[in-house]
């Protein structure tokens, strides 16, 4: 059998067998909360469960509540952080944010103080990626989260990739935490600027509002080591896409991202609304959507999905 055969095929069974594998993880959705910290996300649809799956050659399958809308929030947190690489280059970014797993929840500040020399300790909790968000080159805020747009837009290929207003204006109202450790971080020298400002483009990126299909097209760049599959161009050096994959396996899932990396063996970031971007490096960009959390604040029946398809399919790396 050619590789273009095999590879067809493996498709076709996903065809088949998505529906039904998303089908028995979504009796999960009801033993998870929706997260409501941010009050605006608390409307999300507890039952809902989606996925999008893509390959090099842009065929897809998809299954469930993939249509749904929902905001990247954490999963940005990626994004952001390999532009901050492509403007300011490995140095200078991790002179104001480490390269270690905290095993905290993502909004912790505990090892902010504990660790000298008081920066956080990766970009994809809360304190690294507020950091991260300083980073981002640009005359004014605006400019910064207007590059961060356009950033994001490129790599999923939809320039009507847009900000949900409403999310982020709910968590630019109800962010006490987040404004704290951003106060801290100023404090420490960490974070340069407004602190207003650099919250504001921290926001905004969280609130940019996606379908599976986006995180799954986001999600192939990464897995092709930052060269679009469909266009051939490459949109991300090479080495800051290793850098942000490896991140994912150590952080991506939070402090849950050890059990993750055991269960799934694939690199991916998951958000508060329940989004999940994974890929399978090489082959597949994947998006999911679940907005009911487990108390880790992943996607319960997405990470259940996941689970399944990565040991029916033989999909983990390790
Ligand atoms: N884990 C997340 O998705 C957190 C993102 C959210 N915007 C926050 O700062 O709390």
């Amino acid at each position: 059998m050619t590789q273009a055969h095999s590879h067809e095929s493996e498709l076709d069974l996903l065809k088949r067998q998505l529906p039904i594998w998303l089908a028995s993880s979504k009796e999960l959705c009801l033993e998870g909360k929706v997260a409501s910290y941010i009050p605006e996300l608390s409307k999300a649809p507890q039952e809902a469960l989606g996925i999008h799956i893509i390959d090099q050659a842009g065929h897809s399958v998809t299954a469930g509540d993939s249509g749904l809308t929902f905001t990247m929030q954490s999963i940005s947190k990626v994004f952001t952080l390999l532009l901050a690489l492509m403007d300011n280059g490995e140095d200078v970014v991790f002179d104001k944010v480490g390269m270690e797993p905290t095993g905290d929840n993502f909004n912790s500040m505990l090892k902010l103080e504990l660790v000298q020399p008081g920066i956080p300790f990766n970009p994809l909790i809360n304190a690294g990626a507020i950091a991260i968000s300083s980073l981002i080159a640009g005359g004014t805020s605006e400019e910064k989260s207007e590059r961060t747009l356009q950033f994001f837009r490129k790599l999923a290929r939809n320039d009507s990739l847009s900000y949900d207003m409403a999310v982020y204006r709910s968590e630019a109202e109800s962010a006490d935490l987040n404004r704290s450790m951003a106060y801290f971080l100023k404090d420490n020298g960490v974070l340069k600027g407004n602190v207003n400002e650099v919250l504001d483009i921290y926001f905004r990126h969280c609130s940019i509002s996606v379908t599976c299909a986006d995180l799954a097209r986001m999600a192939l760049v990464l897995a092709y080591n930052g060269t679009d599959p469909l266009t051939g161009v490459n949109l991300i050096p090479r080495r800051y896409v290793q850098i942000a994959k490896t991140f994912m396996v150590t952080c991506g899932m939070y402090n849950a991202s050890g059990e993750f990396a055991i269960e799934v063996g694939l690199p991916a970031k998951s958000g508060v609304a329940g989004g999940i971007l994974t890929m399978v490096p090489g082959r597949y960009g994947i998006g999911v959507i679940g907005p009911s959390l487990n108390p880790k604040g992943n996607s319960i029946a997405g990470v259940h999905v996941l689970e399944t398809l990565s040991r029916e399919m033989d999909w983990s790396l390790f």
